[in-house]
């Protein structure tokens, strides 16, 4: 991970300054100011492609973070505070972080439509109280003084710059941590998120704080450009011109950002040069941003696909675990790793779950087997802390779950899988190894995925099969050592061949990982092979328990199982 942000942090580093060097060498002075509101702008988007592109929710207030961070810089000059404007910037991304996560705050329970507008409605008190305040020293024509290094515009331009690079490295490496990796996860599916370890509400507050933190900075900046600032900087309809931009360019991908910036700046010149409107610039960012979301592909995405398909077709390389040793398996820390009592759960009139009695012992596999509806997934679902309103209890390695949502459960030893994937396509297979478990060494996260055949952990999991995506899955489960691992249906969608290997694989979970685990399946010759013990769920109620052999002989079973796997399970 740290080599492939340093690659990219390099590859940016270098691209800006031979971008800068030509600017500052071969354009106007009057070019050089706009560049430099360019990338300004580029600060403001990197802010928002952050919170909306990264973590997907609806931000339509960036500006007025912007805003608060101008303000900041103001007061401090008008105080005349210690420092000069370097350091005030940094106070200015400071004091934005509150207001980022108050608007943060109801994030945890909106989203779509319903945070768009407690997003705007921010945005529009912000131009209320800025309508009624004058930028701090404007009316005694006080300019907010530029660091003594870089004060002409040539030099500020380069500070400017610098600063783009540093917020673009370490968004970039922070894009690549455990932390980023949740904010994609959290995007795309934040039940399978929470199954990982990840607090919804961390992940969701850190994405708009350090968001807010990075549009404060960019109306420090501004404020260093402009000298004196005005409320319509900071307007409702400049923070959703933004948002639009942000949509239609990609600014969570550092080109992105950059061509916002460019649109952004250089549309107005345009029309003000053609002695056109300028609301043209803010139709023509909606219907680019309309054309994104209908196709599902920024403007970033189109060229980095167009770029790839220039390159020659690199293949799938499976994981390299030459020299690669798994991680220690955990500790058992009870006989029994997983003991629930009782455990009843109704949907309004439907009894999914009657009185479940179920133990899984540490170092075994057992099975959790039934016909469709029987109410197996429901199981998964209460014991993984998925469901609130059960009735019974829950006990891993003795300790009662009761009152622990998910994340905590995954955290203390309870890990699942899902039925249908829902790993990030935008993660890298490392990056999900990464996300599922803290403190893997890179050489343990490739001994995991060889052992289970996955590709190499620098590969986008968009280009990994379906098939696989399920072996990424249970590598997932197993890399963090739970004590117990809940495998919902593994197999579905594998062939005969490939489950027969999965199941060798899920019988050395135990020894490898010291996970208990609990498979459930409706591939009976694998659950025959793997499962020490099985327990027979019909309609929600146990109708049978103990060693496969016995169990899968009773009449009862055979039942349940007739006309849908009578053959399989007779034979
Ligand atoms: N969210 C829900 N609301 C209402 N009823 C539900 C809900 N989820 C499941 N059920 C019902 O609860 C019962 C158990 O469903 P569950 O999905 O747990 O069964 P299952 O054994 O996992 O089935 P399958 O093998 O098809 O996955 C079924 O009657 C189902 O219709």
């Amino acid at each position: 991970m740290t080599r492939a942000s340093l690659r990219a942090s390099l590859a940016l580093v270098a691209a800006l300054a031979v971008g800068g060097a030509a600017v500052v060498g071969l354009l106007p002075s009057y070019w050089v100011f706009l560049a430099t509101s360019v990338l300004i702008t580029g600060v403001a988007l990197q802010s928002l492609g952050l919170v909306a592109g990264r973590t997907g929710m609806i931000a339509l207030c960036q500006m007025s973070f912007a805003g608060v961070g101008a303000w900041t810089v103001g007061y401090l000059n008008l105080a005349e505070a210690p420092g000069d404007l370097a350091v005030w910037i940094l106070l200015g991304g400071l004091a934005a972080v509150p207001f980022g996560v108050a608007i943060g705050l109801p994030a945890l329970r909106l989203r779509g439509i319903n945070l768009a507008i407690v997003t705007l409605s921010f945005a529009t008190a912000f131009d209320t109280i800025l309508a009624t305040i004058t930028y701090p020293g404007q009316t005694t024509f006080l300019q907010v003084p530029r660091p003594a290094l870089f004060d002409s515009d040539g030099s500020y331009f380069v500070f400017v710059q610098i600063v783009y690079a540093v917020i673009a490295v370490a968004l970039e490496f922070l894009a690549r941590s455990r932390l980023g990796a949740s904010w994609l996860a959290v995007r795309h599916s934040e039940r399978a998120a929470a199954a990982h370890g990840v607090s919804i509400a961390a992940s969701k507050l850190s994405a708009f704080a350090i968001s807010a933190f990075t549009a404060g900075i960019s109306g420090g900046l501004l404020a260093g450009y402009l000298g004196t600032l005005v409320a319509e900087n900071f307007s409702m309809m400049a923070s959703l011109s933004l948002y639009a931009v942000a949509v239609m360019t990609g600014a969570h991908f550092a080109e992105g950002a950059i061509i916002g910036g460019l649109l952004v700046v250089m549309f107005p010149e345009i029309l003000r040069r053609f002695d056109l409107p300028q609301d043209i610039g803010n139709v023509l960012f909606a219907i680019g941003a309309t054309q994104a979301l209908s196709t599902g592909e920024t403007m970033s995405e189109t060229f980095r696909r167009l770029a790839r398909k220039l390159r020659p077709a690199r293949r799938t390389k499976a994981a390299d675990a030459t020299g690669a040793s798994l991680p220690q398996p955990a500790a058992q820390a009870a006989p029994v790793a997983l003991e629930i009592d009782d455990l009843s759960v109704r949907y309004g009139s439907v009894v999914a779950l009657d009185h479940v009695n179920l133990k899984v012992l540490a170092g075994t596999v057992a099975g959790l087997i039934g016909p469709n509806g029987a109410g197996k997934s429901t199981f998964i679902d209460a014991v993984a802390g998925f469901l609130h309103a059960y009735e019974g209890s829950v006990k891993l390695a003795g300790a009662a779950l009761e009152g622990r949502p998910a994340h905590l459960r995954a955290r203390a030893g309870v890990r699942r899988t899902w039925q249908t994937n829902r790993i990030a396509p935008e993660l890298t297979v490392g990056g999900y190894l990464n996300l599922a478990a803290k403190g893997l060494t890179e050489s343990e996260i490739a001994a995991i995925l060889g052992w289970l055949d996955c590709p190499d952990p620098e590969v986008p999991v968009t280009t990994v099969d379906a098939g696989t995506r399920r072996l990424l899955d249970v590598a997932g489960v197993v890399a963090a050592r739970p004590a117990v691992v809940l495998l919902d249906e593994p197999a579905a969608g594998q062939s005969h061949e490939e489950s027969v290997r999965l199941g060798q694989r899920i019988a050395q979970i135990p020894k490898l990982f010291g996970s208990a685990v609990l498979l459930v399946e409706h591939d009976m010759d694998l659950v025959r092979s793997v499962c020490s013990e099985i327990t027979v769920l019909d309609f929600g109620k146990v109708i049978a328990s103990g060693p496969p052999a016995k169990v899968l002989g009773e009449p009862a079973v055979k039942k349940a199982y007739l006309g849908i796997e009578e053959e399989s399970v007779a034979a």
